[in-house]
């Protein structure tokens, strides 16, 4: 992990930072004000009602969770295992408390690598609050707080050796990998037999593949856990049967263009050169099944050459990918009493071995920064995305951290809200939870608002937004 520099914190909200680009949109973006950013400070709003119930119950699952184990706790390290579930719940019960009563946000006391950076973004959220009172739970921004929630659920255990290694969240995420294991077949059937024939197939025939396997991977990501707060949500039926039917609700639609994208690439590819893709992961489970098919389908179909993970460094927002979670996953399809889906288990642990698919993680992905902080805060993280050919963005934090979290107008240009983030390519495939969007036409948002008022946070929408960062 590199030392990231200490100085910054909630850069976006700093007036005038960032450079300054020639062309006219830059400018427009760089001098246009941010909308307001979302907050449980808005009663009613989904940020609200997410502080006040969703995350309240997280946190009563986790503490859950760690009573259930108390008796494992004691038969792998003793009374020494207890007392450290006892403290960790002490901890737990704590935020709880300060959560709920909205108390002020305090800083961490751990001496954990990103602990400093957290507390500098602390500070500069009290300044901004210029004399409003202590930045607090409802009063700060949802997606600080949010972040926050789980970097405190982090420090409960990281503190409190032997059990400091336990995933409070992997019994969710292994129960929605074993839930989803029809529609897991069906998909790793499918594909097996698409590999078979992959190299014959021609231009039209291989777009018609790649689209599919993305809109796969989109709806992949209406199974996450944080947004049911813990609760059963996996994949029950074929998540092949019934693409076409879910083509109304892809909002924006920008498949073409990573078509032209990718394949223009592959034609400008020498013998030196090599086209990368980044895969900004999101859920394990369901959804990082989906990811790796479709990853699998880019290098099979040349379409890639080199595909690259990145993952979070801690257990994250209930389901999201750890290191762990993606080797799990691949181990348990290697070892599946299934052929096709123990054949994309090799496969794709052999690619790992090749380093034609590279994991990674970086301390940026859970620090609670927008992506327009990226390059001031993780220069080196902001470089490495820079030689890549297409970033994908999975889910909707990652849609919440490219667009700041705000309340953007509906038809602001996706190139503008990014705010300057443009390190490559990039395409956001992401199903709506959460109450921000850009990139619609004029008057698409009121029209569906009008007939369904939850429309933007029920997951039934998804979007294919793509920026070609030029
Ligand atoms: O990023 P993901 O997994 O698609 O979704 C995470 C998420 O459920 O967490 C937040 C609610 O707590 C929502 O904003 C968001 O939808
Ligand atoms: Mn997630």
């Amino acid at each position: 992990m590199v030392d990231l520099p200490v100085t910054s914190g909630c850069l976006a909200l700093l007036p005038g930072g960032g450079p300054s680009g020639s062309e006219g949109r830059n400018k427009m973006a760089a001098t246009m004000a941010l909308p307001v950013s979302l907050s449980g400070r808005f009663k009613g709003s989904f940020a609200y009602v997410t502080i006040k119930d969703r995350l309240p119950q997280i946190l009563t699952r986790v503490i859950d969770t760690l009573h259930r184990h108390k008796n494992e706790f004691f038969e792998e390290h003793g009374e020494k295992g207890v007392e450290a579930e006892k403290r960790a719940i002490s901890f737990l019960s704590k935020l709880r408390n300060e959560l709920q009563t909205d108390k002020p946000v305090t800083p961490l006391e751990d001496e954990l690598p990103d602990a400093a950076l957290w507390n500098q973004y602390l500070d500069c959220q009290r300044n901004l609050s210029n004399g409003n009172g202590e930045p607090s739970w409802f009063q700060s921004p949802w997606l600080y707080v949010e972040c926050y929630m789980y970097r405190r659920i982090h420090s409960a255990l990281a503190q409190n050796p032997p059990i400091d290694n336990f995933d409070v969240f992997k019994e969710g995420k292994a129960q929605n990998f074993f839930e989803s294991q029809e529609a897991v077949i069906a998909l790793c059937t499918y594909f097996q037999e698409l590999l078979k024939n992959v190299k014959d197939l021609d231009e039209k025939q291989l777009q018609g593949e790649l689209f599919k396997l993305l809109q796969v991977a989109l709806w992949g990501n209406k199974c996450d856990l944080s947004f049911s707060a813990g609760e059963e949500s996996s994949q029950k039926s074929s998540p092949l049967q019934s693409l076409e039917d879910l083509i109304p609700y892809v909002l924006v639609n920008d498949m073409e263009k990573l078509w032209s994208l990718l394949i223009n690439a592959k034609k400008r590819t020498t013998d030196k050169s090599i086209v990368r893709v980044d895969i900004i992961l999101d859920n394990a489970g369901f959804e990082l099944v989906t990811d790796l098919v479709l990853s699998d389908f880019l290098l099979s179909s040349k379409l890639a050459d080199e595909i690259h993970f990145h993952g979070k460094s801690f257990p994250w927002y209930v389901s999201d990918t750890t290191k762990h979670d993606f080797n799990w996953t691949i181990k348990q399809l290697q070892s599946a009493n299934h052929m096709r889906m123990s054949r994309c288990g090799i496969n794709w642990e052999g690619n790992l071995k090749k380093g034609v698919w590279v994991y990674h993680d970086h301390m940026f992905w859970t620090l609670p920064y927008e992506y327009s902080s990226m390059a001031k805060v993780a220069p080196d993280l902001y470089a490495d995305l820079q030689k890549s050919n297409l970033l994908l963005f999975k889910g909707d934090l990652n849609y919440r951290k490219l667009t700041g979290d705000r309340k953007w107008e509906y038809t602001v240009p996706f190139y503008q809200a990014l705010n300057k983030f443009h390190p490559a390519p990039l395409c956001s495939l992401r199903t709506l939870k959460s109450d921000t969007q850009v990139g619609l036409k004029p008057g698409q948002g009121e029209q569906i608002q009008a007939s369904e008022p939850e429309w933007m946070i029920s997951g039934k929408y998804g979007i294919v937004q793509f920026d070609a960062a030029v």
